[in-house]
């Protein structure tokens, strides 16, 4: 949050509120929602079905099969990242991986034809609103908590949600 904070302040400054023409300078923000969609993607499972008969793999998937994409597995997936369960948005610093469904180890808003038709809105809310949140407001946990007590467990269905609600107190921090 602090890094986040600085970045606005320097990039925004504390006279005014963050815009959405902002969002696009805010590059750690940024990584900051890529490594939060990597581990807690909103969609786990992408539900689709195979149109012909094809072999990925080695493995043979008749045509009309039903196909679960685990993309909740592939955002934790050794073999494709460094200490997959840690909170890391500098691991983007130096990657061109981007999560519009070009690069298959990150993919919330799915891949192809049927991908989500509203990523762009998508992002454009979840990048300004957190923007927003993090610049006009300090937050702290409830009775003298620290984050590594938060019970991060989710729960599973068709989109991802925790399972505990997060409690957190604003203080205001802007200038005016
Ligand atoms: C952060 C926000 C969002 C995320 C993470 C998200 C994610 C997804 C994912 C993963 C899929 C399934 C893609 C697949 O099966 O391969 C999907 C489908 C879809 N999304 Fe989104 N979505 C978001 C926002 C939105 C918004 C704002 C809208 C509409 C205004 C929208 C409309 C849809 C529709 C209509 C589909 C079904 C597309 C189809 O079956 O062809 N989504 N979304």
């Amino acid at each position: 949050m602090k890094k986040v904070q600085k970045e606005l302040e320097n990039v925004v400054g504390k006279d005014r509120m963050v815009e959405e023409s902002d969002v696009d300078n805010l590059e750690y923000l940024n990584m900051v929602i890529k490594e939060t969609f990597r581990i807690h993607p909103v969609v786990p499972f992408l539900i689709h079905e195979s149109r012909e008969d094809c072999t990925v793999n080695g493995f043979h998937i008749p045509n009309k099969s039903r196909i679960f994409i685990n993309t909740w597995a592939i955002g934790r997936d050794q073999n494709t990242w460094n200490d997959p369960e840690k909170f890391f948005p500098e691991r983007f610093m130096e990657s061109n991986i981007d999560l519009r469904g070009h690069d298959f180890e990150l993919i919330p808003f799915g891949s192809g034809r049927r991908s989500c038709p509203g990523m762009q809105l998508g992002l454009i809310m979840v990048r300004l609103v957190l923007a927003q949140l993090m610049h006009c407001f300090n937050w702290e946990l409830p009775d003298s908590m620290v984050a590594t007590e938060l019970d991060m467990t989710e729960q599973f269905g068709v989109v991802m949600s925790r399972t505990k609600h997060l409690c957190a107190i604003p203080t205001y921090r802007l200038n005016k």
